[in-house]
């Protein structure tokens, strides 16, 4: 489908009856559909008929190549590649065929995807592998990379489906950026370059995404899910870089409890789905009613999904949406809905912009500036020749010269002067025995004549206008060279400092590489890591004890010698005591002192912060006070031998 200027395009598409549906009988005579036309019409209860028209109606018929090659998603994949982001998303109620159109693989009981390259393709298979078809299209100069993501936001938690470790809650948290988009936070990006690269972490993310069995749907997809692919394209004759991204959307399905008979914890999450979806159509409702330039306040911070949509609708991407319908009886009323949100998006504008980086734009725009000047120069260089060469020219052959001049793409003011010019040369009286056979001539009064005399005067006279006409255009030809040689300065600098920057980047991404490279090997090395761990922690008390000895030798040195009468120690026995403290079981204090444990007699006291072992009792040790210093100091150099 060509995407109409800027408004959203929207289609619809009906699945068929299911065979359990056709087994049952089901009633399914409320839809009508007009191909031709691109209308729908829904009959109510009271057979009331409501008639809507879109970009393109698919009817139950439909198969997933044609619904694909209809929409021309190839138009919008080379828009991709030209730098525009594109959103495609899938909406309706539960069981309407989202996930089919979307992803197309079958699930088994155990409500896994198969995963088959069939027919049932759906629109994403489909994308990524012309994507990469049309990258292949590109000049060799241009490299790009996609980079994968692939998200699914659930009861409003959002979790990475390609990061194990992501897949449960908390989940990832929602960020704010300087171009005003919200973006996932730590969300693993894969650089992929083939299609069957980004299908590999599609298909091994699906196996994550929440799926369950309901009255409507056998696998109904619990989770809105968003594969972005990020492109890159790095020109290197040019160093210009350009981004885009293309998000492909399979949304939860609105559900009636009626419908689901969902109870409980199951009843809870379809609350949570109608809450997000409820926040969505209120987005397009507010959009759809706003005039142009009106500025209204549309809720997207409501709800993660509409946050992360928000360039989508009402944005700078390209958006397709697809609404999905089932064709029974008792769709009735969500089909209405459904029907009534996607008319509503119909007349919501989008801007889409191309992503250029900010530093490539103004080289661009250098370079079209200089390619200008350079014209400029070229052109003003042909006037110059053209003219020097006429000043040796005879009047006539000046004339005719000039009005070659003149179909050069002249500036207003030198198109007016070069044909005052010519004007003034023609009207010049030819050479004698010319002027006698015209007989113009003799309309002219005597003084008339004077006039245009080719006096030496008027020669030089004309010869001087000529000549400060070329000085002038030299003048002109000169600011120019200087302009296009301040431009290439600044251009030369520009692309310096892009030169300067990517190398920074790369710097930082081998970095990230290195350290995502450790993180991943985490595991494996776990035993590796823990030991290193250790050591760092033997390390750090290593460094710790070698500052409290270095503090404690300082102490040492005041310690009391062998002096009776300095110590004033009535016996010759010490005592070493141990105080243990009362709640933590440290040493609290280390004394030697006499025996009886006069405080001032004692030989030092020590408050060990960094005594090692834990102290289970106090102690008391008779010693020598000899004995009593050594131990002092073993426990001070050791630790604690009690
Ligand atoms: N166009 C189709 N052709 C054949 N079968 C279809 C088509 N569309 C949907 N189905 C089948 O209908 C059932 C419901 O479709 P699907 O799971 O895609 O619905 P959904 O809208 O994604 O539902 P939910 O919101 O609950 O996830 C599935 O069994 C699917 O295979």
């Amino acid at each position: 489908m060509e995407t109409k200027g800027t408004r959203i395009g929207v289609v619809v598409r009906v699945r068929p009856l299911l065979s359990k549906e056709l087994k049952a009988n089901s009633l399914n005579n409320r839809i009508d559909i007009n191909l031709a036309e691109k209308s729908i019409t829904i009959l109510s209860d009271q057979k009331q008929q409501k008639r809507f028209e879109f970009d393109e109606v698919f009817d139950e018929k439909t198969t997933q190549e044609h619904l694909y090659q209809k929409l021309k998603l190839d138009n919008l994949i080379k828009k991709v590649i030209e730098g525009y982001n594109a959103t495609i998303f899938a909406y309706g109620p539960t069981g309407s065929g989202k996930t089919y159109t979307m992803e197309g693989y079958e699930h088994d009981k155990s409500m896994k995807p198969i995963i088959r390259d069939d027919g049932r393709l759906g629109l994403i298979p489909r994308i990524v592998k012309n994507l990469f078809d049309e990258i292949k299209k590109a000049p060799s100069h241009i490299e790009y990379t996609v980079y994968c993501t692939y998200v699914q936001i659930y009861k409003e938690n959002i979790y990475d489906l390609l990061n194990p470790a992501q897949i449960k809650p908390p989940g990832l948290r929602l960020r704010w950026n300087q171009q005003e988009e919200f973006y996932v936070e730590n969300l693993f990006m894969h650089p992929c370059y083939s299609a069957n690269e980004v299908i590999s972490h599609y298909n091994s993310g699906l196996k994550n995404r929440i799926i369950s069995s309901h009255n409507a749907n056998t696998s109904s997809s619990r989770s809105h899910s968003l594969l972005s692919l990020n492109i890159e394209a790095m020109d290197s004759e040019t160093g210009s870089i350009l981004t885009s991204k293309l998000q492909l959307v399979d949304l939860a399905g609105s559900e009636k409890v009626s419908q689901t008979g969902n109870e409980g914890a199951a009843l809870k999450e379809s609350i949570e789905i109608n809450k997000a979806l409820f926040t969505l159509r209120q987005v397009i409702s507010t959009l759809a009613s706003m005039r142009d330039g009106e500025a209204s306040f549309v809720p997207y911070r409501d709800s993660k999904l509409t946050s992360l949509l928000k360039q989508s609708i009402g944005g700078n991407s390209y958006c397709l949406m697809i609404a999905c319908i089932a064709p029974l009886d008792s769709f009735f009323e969500d089909n209405l809905s459904t029907l009534t949100y996607a008319t509503k998006a119909l007349c919501i504008s989008n801007e889409p912009i191309r992503n250029i980086d900010p530093k490539t734009r103004v080289i661009k725009e250098l370079r079209k500036e200089v390619k200008r000047l350079n014209s400029e120069l070229l052109l003003a260089n042909q006037q110059i020749s053209m003219l020097t060469e006429i000043v040796n020219l005879d009047p006539k052959e000046q004339a005719n010269k000039l009005k070659e001049v003149e179909k050069l793409p002249l500036k207003a003011e030198n198109l007016v002067r070069i044909k005052m010019l010519r004007s003034n040369i023609e009207s010049m009286p030819l050479s004698p025995t010319k002027l006698q056979s015209q007989t113009t001539y003799s309309k002219f009064s005597d003084a008339e004549f004077s006039d245009f005399t080719l006096t030496p005067e008027i020669l030089s006279e004309k010869l001087y206008d000529s000549v400060k006409m070329i000085r002038e255009l030299m003048n002109a030809n000169k600011k120019l060279k200087d302009m296009v040689g301040d431009l290439n300065q600044q251009k030369r600098a520009l692309e310096a400092e892009n030169i300067q920057l990517q190398n920074e980047n790369q710097d930082l991404q081998e970095k990230l590489e290195m350290f995502d490279s450790l993180v991943k090997k985490k595991p494996q090395d776990s035993k590796m890591n823990s030991e290193i761990w250790m050591l760092q922690k033997e390390r750090e008390e290593l460094i710790k004890r070698i500052e409290f000895l270095e503090k404690e030798t300082r102490t040492q040195t005041t310690l009391p010698t062998n002096n009776k009468s300095e110590w004033g120690w009535k016996s010759k026995r010490t005592v070493l005591r141990g105080r243990k403290h009362p709640d933590t079981a440290k040493p609290f204090s280390l004394v030697v002192s006499d025996r009886n444990y006069e405080p001032r007699n004692s030989v030092g006291r020590v408050t060990p912060k960094s005594v090692y072992r834990p102290l289970s009792q106090d102690f008391q040790v008779d010693m020598s006070k000899q004995d009593a210093i050594n131990t002092l100091s073993q426990i001070l150099m050791k630790g604690m031998p009690y």
